[in-house]
């Protein structure tokens, strides 16, 4: 058994964790990441990264179905899931490779091999014993399924369905979530058959039901179908497929069956409680400083309750390694962090919907406007429909903006800086944006908020 000390010891080096190493270590202290897999985490190897890949690949094979009505002659021969699977490999390896070059580059130790808490503040790997000064962990999520769901053959997850080498004929996703449309958007475009099934009456369910509503008309009309308010009962699979019967006796055959029901906190046999750290379901408790109840030790990232995106473990990791260095950095709250569902039509969204500002600062004192994005040029080049909904609150800041369309993803940047420096939109409306762009369309909004509208009535 040997001993080391380092001022930070971070246990998962994940998008939190790793952010936290990196930042500690560029604040000059001696960091050992430890990590059982692959620097990187679910984002990099089995989530955003990958994911987006195929999304793109997805558009690509759209832009050659769809480019006779652009006079273009090119016809879409099919998709061979191998060389997309390289393509997709390719882009995890060099940014994975970037990233070890990073965690070198700034002299922090990395450990490979599963990590346990066995003291207030010790990480035990095999033989060794890594003491820190301070502890971040930071083990991340894996998808979680139903009880009585067994995960296997013909029933996956987003893991599985990352890998797959071959289009599937007919898909069943349960969970019209957001890892549940991006994989129909996926496969529909691929040329898949696909049926959504989803609990609550709407799709993305935790956005604007404006925006979910336009969603369901453009999967509709895409030909993704969807089952919405209806939970799912079982499964029975054979050889050639899988039959899901639903709570109101409604069944869907498909050859395979996605599980996108959520994702739950990694946190299980790691020594967490024995340590003395509050765990609730699963989740690491901490306060808004991310200050679990173990003096010295903090949670970043899926394992803390919230929001579960790697730009928040991120700014979690930046935020911790800020804290323990004494600069009083700036609480991240989930109100402010930007969402984007990267399903075709694109979601974005910051801020409140206009529902929960009315709860917040009174029905009366909250205003929105839905600028369409049929007044937009840009939209119309890109053949897109959509819109994008701002809420303020009266003589006040924007307060939430809420999008759907293609690309729109694009376009958050803008709509979080307005609602994370409390913008008012009358400050924000005289901005000039670039023509022809969809960023005008956000400009439409704040001109219209702010009592000037132009390409608006
Ligand atoms: N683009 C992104 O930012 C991105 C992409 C992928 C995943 N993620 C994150 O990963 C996490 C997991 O994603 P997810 O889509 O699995 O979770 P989710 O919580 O977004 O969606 C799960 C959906 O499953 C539904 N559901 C649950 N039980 C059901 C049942 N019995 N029958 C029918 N429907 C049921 C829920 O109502 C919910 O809408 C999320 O926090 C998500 O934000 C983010």
């Amino acid at each position: 058994m040997s001993e080391h000390n380092f001022d930070l010891v971070v246990l998962g080096g994940g998008s939190g964790g790793y952010a936290a190493a990196l930042r500690a270590a560029e604040l000059g202290s001696t960091v050992a990441l430890i990590e059982k897999d692959k620097l990187g985490g679910t984002c990099l190897h089995r989530g955003c990264i990958p994911t987006k890949a195929l999304l793109h690949a997805a558009e690509v094979a759209d832009s050659a179905r769809e480019s006779a009505k652009f006079g273009i002659r090119a016809t879409l021969d099919g998709v061979d899931m191998t060389q997309v699977g390289g393509y997709r490999d390719s882009i995890i390896t060099s940014k994975w490779k970037g990233l070890q070059g990073l965690v070198k580059a700034r002299g922090i130790t990395v450990v490979e091999g599963e990590g346990r808490l066995v003291g207030a503040k010790t990480v035990q790997v095999g033989d060794d014993r890594y003491t820190g000064a301070n502890v971040v962990l930071a083990t991340g999520s894996y998808s979680r399924s139903l009880p009585g769901l067994e995960i296997g053959g013909r029933v996956i997850t987003s893991d599985q369905a990352l890998q797959l080498d071959f289009v599937p004929g007919k898909v069943a996703v349960l969970g019209g979530g957001v890892i549940g449309v991006e994989f129909a958007s996926v496969w529909k475009s691929f040329g898949a058959d696909v049926t959504i099934i989803e609990a609550l009456p709407h799709l993305v369910p935790n956005e604007e039901e404006s925006i979910s509503k336009q969603l369901e008309r453009a999967f509709r009309k895409r030909g993704i179908d969807y089952k919405l308010g209806v939970r799912f009962q079982s499964v029975a699979q054979h050889e050639n497929g899988v039959v899901v019967t639903l709570e109101n006796g409604e069944t869907v055959e498909a050859e395979l069956l996605l599980v996108a029901v959520g994702r739950g906190p990694a946190t299980q046999g790691l020594g967490y409680e024995e340590a003395g750290v509050t765990v609730d379901r699963g989740f690491v408790i901490t306060d808004e400083r991310l200050r679990t109840s173990v003096p010295g030790v903090y949670a970043v990232g899926d394992i803390v309750p919230g929001l579960q995106l790697a730009h928040r473990g991120f700014q979690q990791g930046i935020f911790v390694a800020e804290e323990i260095a004494g600069l009083t950095p700036i609480v991240v709250e989930d109100v402010n962090i930007p969402k984007v569902t990267y399903c075709e039509p694109e979601v974005a969204s910051v801020g409140y919907t206009e529902a929960k500002a009315a709860e917040k600062f009174g029905a009366d004192r909250v205003s929105a406007y839905e600028y369409n994005l049929a007044g937009n040029g840009k939209s119309h080049i890109l053949e897109t429909s959509g819109s994008i909904k701002v809420v303020r609150v009266n003589d006040g800041p924007v307060v939430g903006v809420h999008m759907i369309g293609a690309r729109v993803g694009e376009l958050i940047g803008e709509a979080q800086l307005a609602v994370n420096w409390e913008a008012y939109p009358e400050d924000v409306a005289p901005f000039i944006h670039a023509h022809p762009t969809q960023n005008e369309a956000l400009g439409e909004a704040f001109l219209k908020l702010a009592g000037k509208p132009l390409h608006a009535l």
